[in-house]
Protein backbone atom coordinates (compact mmCIF):
# COMPACT_ATOMS: atom_id res chain seq x y z
CA UNK A 1 0.00 0.00 0.00
CA UNK A 2 0.66 3.56 -0.73
CA UNK A 3 1.74 5.52 2.02
CA UNK A 4 -0.43 8.19 2.64
CA UNK A 5 0.54 11.62 1.96
CA UNK A 6 1.36 13.58 5.32
CA UNK A 7 -1.00 16.62 6.16
CA UNK A 8 0.89 19.41 4.65
CA UNK A 9 3.29 17.89 2.53
CA UNK A 10 1.82 19.77 -1.04
CA UNK A 11 1.93 22.52 1.28
CA UNK A 12 5.53 22.35 1.75
CA UNK A 13 6.17 21.62 -2.03
CA UNK A 14 3.92 25.30 -2.51
CA UNK A 15 5.86 26.79 -0.19
CA UNK A 16 9.38 25.31 -2.78
CA UNK A 17 7.38 27.01 -5.59
CA UNK A 18 6.19 30.14 -3.79
CA UNK A 19 9.73 30.82 -3.32
CA UNK A 20 10.54 29.67 -6.73
CA UNK A 21 7.31 31.73 -8.09
CA UNK A 22 8.49 34.84 -5.70
CA UNK A 23 11.49 35.30 -7.90
CA UNK A 24 9.96 35.54 -11.59
CA UNK A 25 9.13 38.73 -12.26
CA UNK A 26 7.33 37.66 -15.39
CA UNK A 27 5.59 35.49 -17.89
CA UNK A 28 7.95 35.76 -20.02
CA UNK A 29 5.99 33.59 -22.45
CA UNK A 30 2.70 33.28 -24.34
CA UNK A 31 -0.19 31.49 -22.29
CA UNK A 32 -3.55 30.74 -23.26
CA UNK A 33 -6.59 29.93 -21.42
CA UNK A 34 -9.77 27.28 -22.68
CA UNK A 35 -12.83 27.49 -21.29
CA UNK A 36 -14.80 24.52 -22.30
CA UNK A 37 -18.59 25.84 -21.92
CA UNK A 38 -19.92 23.19 -24.24
CA UNK A 39 -22.02 21.10 -21.88
CA UNK A 40 -25.90 21.15 -20.91
CA UNK A 41 -25.75 21.61 -17.16
CA UNK A 42 -28.32 18.67 -16.79
CA UNK A 43 -27.81 18.48 -13.12
CA UNK A 44 -29.37 21.73 -12.64
CA UNK A 45 -32.44 20.98 -13.59
CA UNK A 46 -32.76 24.16 -15.28
CA UNK A 47 -33.39 24.47 -19.00
CA UNK A 48 -30.84 27.14 -19.50
CA UNK A 49 -27.27 25.30 -19.37
CA UNK A 50 -25.32 26.71 -16.39
CA UNK A 51 -22.99 28.83 -18.05
CA UNK A 52 -25.51 30.47 -19.60
CA UNK A 53 -27.81 31.21 -16.26
CA UNK A 54 -27.53 35.00 -15.17
CA UNK A 55 -27.31 36.53 -11.51
CA UNK A 56 -27.09 40.11 -11.07
CA UNK A 57 -27.78 41.17 -14.24
CA UNK A 58 -25.10 38.80 -16.11
CA UNK A 59 -24.39 35.01 -17.29
CA UNK A 60 -21.85 32.83 -15.12
CA UNK A 61 -19.58 32.87 -18.03
CA UNK A 62 -19.19 36.16 -17.98
CA UNK A 63 -17.59 36.39 -14.66
CA UNK A 64 -15.76 33.64 -15.55
CA UNK A 65 -13.89 35.17 -18.64
CA UNK A 66 -13.67 38.68 -16.94
CA UNK A 67 -11.68 37.06 -14.49
CA UNK A 68 -9.34 35.99 -16.90
CA UNK A 69 -9.21 38.99 -18.85
CA UNK A 70 -7.92 41.00 -15.94
CA UNK A 71 -5.01 38.65 -16.29
CA UNK A 72 -2.31 40.68 -17.51
CA UNK A 73 0.02 37.98 -18.73
CA UNK A 74 -2.52 36.25 -20.63
CA UNK A 75 -2.77 36.64 -24.31
CA UNK A 76 -5.86 34.91 -25.40
CA UNK A 77 -9.02 32.71 -24.18
CA UNK A 78 -10.77 30.10 -26.46
CA UNK A 79 -14.42 29.88 -25.26
CA UNK A 80 -15.77 26.54 -26.04
CA UNK A 81 -19.45 26.92 -26.73
CA UNK A 82 -22.45 24.03 -28.08
CA UNK A 83 -23.46 24.79 -31.76
CA UNK A 84 -27.04 25.95 -30.62
CA UNK A 85 -25.22 29.26 -28.36
CA UNK A 86 -22.94 30.50 -30.76
CA UNK A 87 -24.98 33.28 -31.14
CA UNK A 88 -25.63 33.85 -27.58
CA UNK A 89 -22.10 33.62 -26.94
CA UNK A 90 -21.24 36.54 -29.42
CA UNK A 91 -24.01 38.46 -28.23
CA UNK A 92 -22.56 38.09 -24.20
CA UNK A 93 -19.21 38.80 -25.20
CA UNK A 94 -20.57 42.33 -27.17
CA UNK A 95 -22.76 43.26 -24.45
CA UNK A 96 -20.38 42.67 -21.85
CA UNK A 97 -17.22 43.86 -23.84
CA UNK A 98 -15.29 40.95 -23.36
CA UNK A 99 -12.05 41.42 -25.93
CA UNK A 100 -9.66 38.74 -27.10
CA UNK A 101 -12.24 35.99 -27.05
CA UNK A 102 -12.50 33.69 -29.64
CA UNK A 103 -15.36 31.39 -29.53
CA UNK A 104 -15.31 27.58 -31.51
CA UNK A 105 -17.84 25.18 -30.97
CA UNK A 106 -17.64 22.32 -28.42
CA UNK A 107 -18.03 18.32 -28.83
CA UNK A 108 -20.45 16.11 -27.42
CA UNK A 109 -18.22 15.42 -24.65
CA UNK A 110 -16.17 17.54 -22.33
CA UNK A 111 -13.16 16.20 -23.54
CA UNK A 112 -13.98 16.28 -27.63
CA UNK A 113 -15.27 20.05 -26.70
CA UNK A 114 -11.62 21.21 -24.49
CA UNK A 115 -9.86 19.17 -27.98
CA UNK A 116 -11.04 21.30 -30.23
CA UNK A 117 -10.38 24.78 -28.07
CA UNK A 118 -6.51 23.13 -27.87
CA UNK A 119 -6.81 22.89 -31.17
CA UNK A 120 -7.95 26.13 -32.71
CA UNK A 121 -4.98 27.31 -30.58
CA UNK A 122 -2.52 26.27 -33.20
CA UNK A 123 -5.04 26.11 -36.42
CA UNK A 124 -6.05 29.76 -37.51
CA UNK A 125 -9.07 30.50 -39.79
CA UNK A 126 -9.51 28.09 -42.49
CA UNK A 127 -6.94 25.61 -40.85
CA UNK A 128 -3.95 27.81 -41.83
CA UNK A 129 -1.38 27.73 -38.62
CA UNK A 130 -1.12 30.14 -35.91
CA UNK A 131 1.48 30.77 -33.29
CA UNK A 132 0.92 28.44 -30.56
CA UNK A 133 1.12 29.32 -27.02
CA UNK A 134 3.95 27.78 -24.97
CA UNK A 135 1.47 27.04 -21.82
CA UNK A 136 -2.44 26.34 -22.14
CA UNK A 137 -4.46 26.79 -19.20
CA UNK A 138 -7.75 24.70 -19.13
CA UNK A 139 -10.39 25.60 -16.86
CA UNK A 140 -14.19 25.20 -16.73
CA UNK A 141 -16.11 28.00 -17.79
CA UNK A 142 -18.52 27.42 -14.48
CA UNK A 143 -15.78 28.00 -12.21
CA UNK A 144 -15.77 31.52 -11.83
CA UNK A 145 -13.36 31.81 -8.49
CA UNK A 146 -10.11 31.75 -9.81
CA UNK A 147 -7.25 33.94 -8.70
CA UNK A 148 -4.10 35.46 -10.24
CA UNK A 149 -1.82 34.11 -8.05
CA UNK A 150 -2.83 30.88 -8.06
CA UNK A 151 -3.13 30.94 -12.38
CA UNK A 152 0.63 31.89 -11.95
CA UNK A 153 1.67 28.91 -9.27
CA UNK A 154 0.08 26.70 -12.10
CA UNK A 155 1.41 28.02 -15.09
CA UNK A 156 4.52 28.33 -13.72
CA UNK A 157 4.42 24.56 -12.81
CA UNK A 158 3.08 23.43 -16.08
CA UNK A 159 5.61 25.35 -17.86
CA UNK A 160 8.44 23.08 -15.44
CA UNK A 161 6.88 20.08 -15.31
CA UNK A 162 5.02 19.92 -18.34
CA UNK A 163 1.36 19.70 -16.86
CA UNK A 164 0.20 20.75 -13.69
CA UNK A 165 -3.60 20.38 -11.53
CA UNK A 166 -5.10 22.47 -8.60
CA UNK A 167 -6.31 19.65 -6.32
CA UNK A 168 -8.38 20.01 -2.78
CA UNK A 169 -8.85 17.53 0.03
CA UNK A 170 -11.91 15.19 -0.46
CA UNK A 171 -14.53 16.31 1.78
CA UNK A 172 -16.42 13.06 1.68
CA UNK A 173 -15.06 9.37 2.06
CA UNK A 174 -14.43 7.66 -1.44
CA UNK A 175 -16.20 3.79 -1.21
CA UNK A 176 -16.35 1.51 -3.62
CA UNK A 177 -19.55 -0.81 -4.13
CA UNK A 178 -20.27 -4.05 -5.09
CA UNK A 179 -22.52 -4.74 -8.16
CA UNK A 180 -25.26 -5.53 -5.84
CA UNK A 181 -24.92 -2.02 -4.35
CA UNK A 182 -23.24 -2.97 -1.10
CA UNK A 183 -20.27 -1.79 0.07
CA UNK A 184 -16.95 -3.33 -0.91
CA UNK A 185 -14.50 -1.50 0.54
CA UNK A 186 -13.92 2.38 1.37
CA UNK A 187 -10.89 4.42 0.43
CA UNK A 188 -8.30 5.35 2.62
CA UNK A 189 -9.12 9.62 2.21
CA UNK A 190 -5.45 10.59 3.04
CA UNK A 191 -4.65 8.89 0.02
CA UNK A 192 -6.84 10.72 -2.41
CA UNK A 193 -7.54 14.38 -3.29
CA UNK A 194 -10.59 16.00 -5.55
CA UNK A 195 -8.81 16.94 -8.76
CA UNK A 196 -9.95 20.84 -9.81
CA UNK A 197 -9.11 23.35 -12.10
CA UNK A 198 -7.54 25.17 -13.39
CA UNK A 199 -5.43 23.11 -14.95
CA UNK A 200 -2.00 23.79 -17.20
CA UNK A 201 0.11 22.29 -19.72
CA UNK A 202 2.93 22.83 -22.12
CA UNK A 203 0.84 23.34 -25.32
CA UNK A 204 2.46 20.10 -27.18
CA UNK A 205 1.72 18.20 -24.44
CA UNK A 206 -2.47 18.39 -24.32
CA UNK A 207 -2.17 18.45 -27.90
CA UNK A 208 -0.87 15.28 -28.55
CA UNK A 209 -2.32 13.79 -25.66
CA UNK A 210 -5.46 14.44 -27.41
CA UNK A 211 -4.15 13.19 -30.81
CA UNK A 212 -3.42 9.76 -29.01
CA UNK A 213 -6.26 8.71 -26.98
CA UNK A 214 -8.63 6.70 -27.49
CA UNK A 215 -12.40 7.18 -28.41
CA UNK A 216 -13.03 5.42 -25.22
CA UNK A 217 -11.24 8.56 -23.40
CA UNK A 218 -12.90 11.27 -25.54
CA UNK A 219 -16.64 9.52 -24.91
CA UNK A 220 -16.18 8.29 -20.98
CA UNK A 221 -12.97 10.62 -19.42
CA UNK A 222 -12.78 13.10 -17.22
CA UNK A 223 -9.37 14.09 -16.30
CA UNK A 224 -6.77 15.95 -18.76
CA UNK A 225 -3.92 15.09 -16.18
CA UNK A 226 -4.47 11.48 -16.97
CA UNK A 227 -4.31 11.89 -20.63
CA UNK A 228 -0.80 14.02 -20.30
CA UNK A 229 0.27 10.97 -18.27
CA UNK A 230 -0.83 8.16 -20.12
CA UNK A 231 -0.41 9.56 -23.84
CA UNK A 232 2.63 11.62 -23.23
CA UNK A 233 4.49 10.66 -20.11
CA UNK A 234 4.03 13.55 -18.49
CA UNK A 235 3.20 13.55 -14.74
CA UNK A 236 1.36 16.44 -13.99
CA UNK A 237 2.72 18.78 -10.51
CA UNK A 238 -0.19 18.76 -8.34
CA UNK A 239 -0.50 21.94 -6.43
CA UNK A 240 -3.36 22.41 -3.82
CA UNK A 241 -5.63 25.01 -4.27
CA UNK A 242 -7.98 27.33 -2.23
CA UNK A 243 -11.66 25.82 -1.62
CA UNK A 244 -13.09 28.99 -3.95
CA UNK A 245 -12.55 26.63 -7.32
CA UNK A 246 -15.06 24.89 -6.89
CA UNK A 247 -17.50 24.10 -9.84
CA UNK A 248 -21.08 25.26 -10.22
CA UNK A 249 -22.88 21.63 -10.81
CA UNK A 250 -26.19 22.23 -8.84
CA UNK A 251 -28.85 24.86 -9.17
CA UNK A 252 -27.66 25.72 -5.37
CA UNK A 253 -24.48 26.16 -6.66
CA UNK A 254 -26.08 29.29 -8.60
CA UNK A 255 -27.30 30.84 -5.76
CA UNK A 256 -24.19 30.62 -4.06
CA UNK A 257 -22.23 32.21 -6.64
CA UNK A 258 -24.39 35.18 -6.66
CA UNK A 259 -23.96 35.64 -2.70
CA UNK A 260 -19.96 35.49 -3.62
CA UNK A 261 -20.41 38.33 -6.03
CA UNK A 262 -22.54 40.18 -3.55
CA UNK A 263 -20.27 39.79 -1.06
CA UNK A 264 -17.39 41.03 -2.99
CA UNK A 265 -19.56 44.57 -4.05
CA UNK A 266 -20.69 44.67 -0.80
CA UNK A 267 -17.47 46.01 1.59
CA UNK A 268 -17.59 49.91 1.07
CA UNK A 269 -19.40 52.79 0.21
CA UNK A 270 -18.26 56.50 -0.57
CA UNK A 271 -20.66 58.64 1.13
CA UNK A 272 -20.68 62.67 -0.94
CA UNK A 273 -22.00 64.95 0.93
CA UNK A 274 -22.24 68.22 -0.92
CA UNK A 275 -19.94 69.92 1.20
CA UNK A 276 -22.34 71.07 3.88
CA UNK A 277 -21.69 71.15 7.38
CA UNK A 278 -24.77 69.38 8.67
CA UNK A 279 -24.60 66.86 5.75
CA UNK A 280 -20.95 66.20 6.72
CA UNK A 281 -21.57 65.83 10.35
CA UNK A 282 -25.04 63.13 9.49
CA UNK A 283 -22.08 61.48 6.76
CA UNK A 284 -19.69 61.07 9.86
CA UNK A 285 -21.90 60.08 12.25
CA UNK A 286 -22.90 57.44 9.09
CA UNK A 287 -19.44 55.97 8.87
CA UNK A 288 -18.72 55.42 12.42
CA UNK A 289 -22.48 53.10 12.46
CA UNK A 290 -21.85 51.33 9.35
CA UNK A 291 -18.37 50.27 10.34
CA UNK A 292 -19.82 48.76 13.28
CA UNK A 293 -21.59 46.44 10.14
CA UNK A 294 -18.43 45.69 8.92
CA UNK A 295 -18.80 48.63 6.05
CA UNK A 296 -15.85 50.82 4.91
CA UNK A 297 -17.13 54.40 4.21
CA UNK A 298 -15.52 57.26 3.03
CA UNK A 299 -17.01 60.49 3.25
CA UNK A 300 -16.08 63.47 0.52
CA UNK A 301 -17.89 66.57 -0.73
CA UNK A 302 -18.05 65.84 -4.28
CA UNK A 303 -17.03 63.20 -7.00
CA UNK A 304 -14.04 66.01 -8.48
CA UNK A 305 -10.81 66.33 -8.46
CA UNK A 306 -8.73 63.22 -6.54
CA UNK A 307 -11.91 62.28 -5.32
CA UNK A 308 -13.64 61.26 -8.42
CA UNK A 309 -11.59 58.58 -8.39
CA UNK A 310 -13.98 56.73 -6.63
CA UNK A 311 -16.28 56.50 -9.57
CA UNK A 312 -14.07 53.75 -11.06
CA UNK A 313 -13.37 51.53 -7.52
CA UNK A 314 -16.80 51.93 -5.37
CA UNK A 315 -19.82 50.13 -6.35
CA UNK A 316 -21.89 51.72 -3.64
CA UNK A 317 -22.53 55.60 -3.23
CA UNK A 318 -24.73 57.74 -0.72
CA UNK A 319 -25.61 60.97 -1.40
CA UNK A 320 -26.31 63.38 1.48
CA UNK A 321 -29.14 66.25 1.03
CA UNK A 322 -30.28 68.66 3.78
CA UNK A 323 -33.22 70.43 3.08
CA UNK A 324 -32.92 70.29 -0.21
CA UNK A 325 -35.93 67.18 -1.86
CA UNK A 326 -34.51 68.38 -5.84
CA UNK A 327 -32.42 65.67 -7.33
CA UNK A 328 -29.97 67.30 -9.06
CA UNK A 329 -27.22 65.98 -7.23
CA UNK A 330 -28.48 62.65 -7.50
CA UNK A 331 -28.93 62.94 -11.02
CA UNK A 332 -25.06 64.60 -11.35
CA UNK A 333 -23.74 61.65 -9.43
CA UNK A 334 -26.16 59.27 -12.09
CA UNK A 335 -24.52 60.74 -15.30
CA UNK A 336 -20.72 60.72 -13.81
CA UNK A 337 -21.35 56.67 -13.04
CA UNK A 338 -22.78 56.43 -16.83
CA UNK A 339 -20.15 58.11 -18.19
CA UNK A 340 -17.51 55.88 -16.70
CA UNK A 341 -19.64 52.68 -18.03
CA UNK A 342 -19.18 51.85 -14.20
CA UNK A 343 -22.36 49.73 -14.22
CA UNK A 344 -21.44 47.85 -17.59
CA UNK A 345 -20.37 44.06 -15.15
CA UNK A 346 -21.58 44.94 -11.92
CA UNK A 347 -24.85 46.36 -10.45
CA UNK A 348 -24.40 50.04 -9.05
CA UNK A 349 -25.70 51.62 -5.90
CA UNK A 350 -26.75 54.76 -5.15
CA UNK A 351 -29.02 55.39 -2.02
CA UNK A 352 -30.31 59.05 -1.79
CA UNK A 353 -30.66 60.29 2.17
CA UNK A 354 -32.88 63.12 2.33
CA UNK A 355 -32.43 64.99 5.89
CA UNK A 356 -35.63 67.03 6.76
CA UNK A 357 -35.37 69.82 9.23
CA UNK A 358 -31.50 71.41 10.94
CA UNK A 359 -29.83 71.81 14.43
CA UNK A 360 -31.82 75.79 13.82
CA UNK A 361 -35.56 73.67 14.02
CA UNK A 362 -35.89 75.08 10.86
CA UNK A 363 -37.10 72.88 7.98
CA UNK A 364 -37.63 72.78 4.67
CA UNK A 365 -41.04 73.20 2.97
CA UNK A 366 -43.45 70.61 3.35
CA UNK A 367 -41.05 68.23 1.66
CA UNK A 368 -41.91 65.32 -1.28
CA UNK A 369 -44.57 67.39 -2.77
CA UNK A 370 -44.29 65.32 -6.20
CA UNK A 371 -41.18 63.82 -5.22
CA UNK A 372 -41.33 60.30 -5.04
CA UNK A 373 -42.76 60.22 -8.31
CA UNK A 374 -39.99 62.11 -9.64
CA UNK A 375 -37.49 59.62 -7.78
CA UNK A 376 -39.47 56.61 -9.48
CA UNK A 377 -39.21 58.01 -12.15
CA UNK A 378 -35.43 58.45 -12.06
CA UNK A 379 -34.89 55.57 -10.43
CA UNK A 380 -36.99 53.31 -13.09
CA UNK A 381 -34.77 55.23 -15.76
CA UNK A 382 -30.91 54.54 -13.62
CA UNK A 383 -31.96 50.59 -13.49
CA UNK A 384 -31.89 50.04 -16.80
CA UNK A 385 -28.41 51.30 -17.01
CA UNK A 386 -27.75 48.45 -14.77
CA UNK A 387 -28.02 51.37 -11.63
CA UNK A 388 -29.87 50.76 -8.87
CA UNK A 389 -30.90 53.90 -6.83
CA UNK A 390 -33.15 53.84 -4.01
CA UNK A 391 -34.48 56.75 -0.99
CA UNK A 392 -33.66 56.93 2.44
CA UNK A 393 -35.86 60.15 4.29
CA UNK A 394 -35.24 60.92 8.05
CA UNK A 395 -36.23 63.86 10.26
CA UNK A 396 -33.37 65.84 12.17
CA UNK A 397 -34.08 65.35 15.76
CA UNK A 398 -32.01 67.74 18.69
CA UNK A 399 -32.75 64.79 21.34
CA UNK A 400 -29.53 63.20 20.91
CA UNK A 401 -30.51 59.62 21.83
CA UNK A 402 -33.57 59.84 19.06
CA UNK A 403 -31.09 60.96 16.51
CA UNK A 404 -28.33 58.22 17.43
CA UNK A 405 -31.43 56.01 17.01
CA UNK A 406 -32.34 57.34 13.35
CA UNK A 407 -28.55 57.30 12.10
CA UNK A 408 -28.32 54.43 13.10
CA UNK A 409 -31.59 53.52 11.11
CA UNK A 410 -30.26 54.55 8.07
CA UNK A 411 -26.92 52.74 8.72
CA UNK A 412 -28.59 49.68 8.97
CA UNK A 413 -31.31 50.34 6.26
CA UNK A 414 -28.31 51.66 3.87
CA UNK A 415 -26.16 48.03 4.56
CA UNK A 416 -29.11 45.96 3.74
CA UNK A 417 -30.00 48.01 0.62
CA UNK A 418 -26.43 47.61 -0.58
CA UNK A 419 -26.04 43.89 0.36
CA UNK A 420 -29.54 42.93 -0.86
CA UNK A 421 -28.91 45.44 -4.42
CA UNK A 422 -32.87 43.70 -5.34
CA UNK A 423 -34.08 45.94 -8.11
CA UNK A 424 -37.86 45.28 -6.45
CA UNK A 425 -37.07 48.42 -3.65
CA UNK A 426 -35.18 50.77 -6.32
CA UNK A 427 -37.39 54.23 -6.70
CA UNK A 428 -38.75 53.71 -3.21
CA UNK A 429 -38.38 56.67 -0.57
CA UNK A 430 -38.59 54.04 2.93
CA UNK A 431 -38.61 56.58 6.35
CA UNK A 432 -35.77 56.00 9.02
N1 LIG B 1 -19.81 18.39 -24.00
C1 LIG B 1 -19.35 19.18 -23.03
C2 LIG B 1 -19.67 18.93 -21.66
C3 LIG B 1 -19.20 19.81 -20.69
N2 LIG B 1 -18.47 20.89 -21.07
C4 LIG B 1 -18.04 21.87 -20.09
O1 LIG B 1 -17.19 21.30 -19.11
C5 LIG B 1 -17.34 22.02 -17.88
C6 LIG B 1 -17.50 21.07 -16.68
O2 LIG B 1 -18.45 20.07 -17.01
P1 LIG B 1 -19.81 19.82 -16.17
O3 LIG B 1 -19.79 20.55 -14.87
O4 LIG B 1 -20.08 18.38 -16.15
O5 LIG B 1 -20.89 20.56 -17.11
P2 LIG B 1 -22.13 19.89 -17.84
O6 LIG B 1 -21.72 18.71 -18.62
O7 LIG B 1 -22.84 21.00 -18.55
O8 LIG B 1 -23.03 19.43 -16.58
P3 LIG B 1 -24.02 18.16 -16.51
O9 LIG B 1 -23.11 16.98 -16.41
O10 LIG B 1 -24.79 18.43 -15.25
O11 LIG B 1 -24.85 18.18 -17.77
C7 LIG B 1 -18.56 22.93 -18.03
O12 LIG B 1 -18.14 24.26 -18.17
C8 LIG B 1 -19.22 22.41 -19.29
O13 LIG B 1 -19.89 23.44 -20.01
C9 LIG B 1 -18.15 21.12 -22.42
O14 LIG B 1 -17.46 22.11 -22.72
N3 LIG B 1 -18.60 20.27 -23.37
O1 LIG C 1 -16.98 15.72 -14.01
P1 LIG C 1 -17.75 16.86 -14.50
O2 LIG C 1 -18.09 16.72 -15.98
O3 LIG C 1 -18.92 17.28 -13.66
O4 LIG C 1 -16.76 18.11 -14.41
C1 LIG C 1 -15.49 18.03 -14.88
C2 LIG C 1 -14.54 17.69 -13.72
O5 LIG C 1 -14.38 16.34 -13.70
C3 LIG C 1 -13.21 18.33 -13.96
O6 LIG C 1 -13.47 19.69 -13.95
C4 LIG C 1 -12.21 18.07 -12.84
O7 LIG C 1 -12.38 16.81 -12.26
C5 LIG C 1 -10.76 18.22 -13.29
O8 LIG C 1 -10.47 17.37 -14.34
Amino acid sequence: MDRPVEPGHFSACEARLDKHIAGRCSVDFPVAVVLPAGGSGERTGLLTPKQFCTFLNRPLISYTIQTFERVPWIQSIVVVVAKESLDLMMDIIHRFHHRNVQVVHGGSTRHRSIFNGVRALSEGEGGTARVKPKVVIIHDAVRPFVEEDFLLKITMAAKEQGAAGAIRPLVSTVIATTLEGYLDHSLERTMYRASEMPQGFIYDVIYQAYQRCSESDFEFGTECLHLALQYCGTNAKLIEGPPTLWKVTYKRDLAAAESIVKETLSQSACVVTGGSAQATELANALQKSMSTLDMEVDVISDLMGDDAKSLSKEWNFIRVSVNSSCFSEVGKMLSALEEADRALLHPVVIIWVYLIGSEDGSSASEPMGGEPAAMMELATGAKLGNILVYGIQLHHSKEATLWGRSVEKVAQMSCALIRDRSPALTGQLLQA
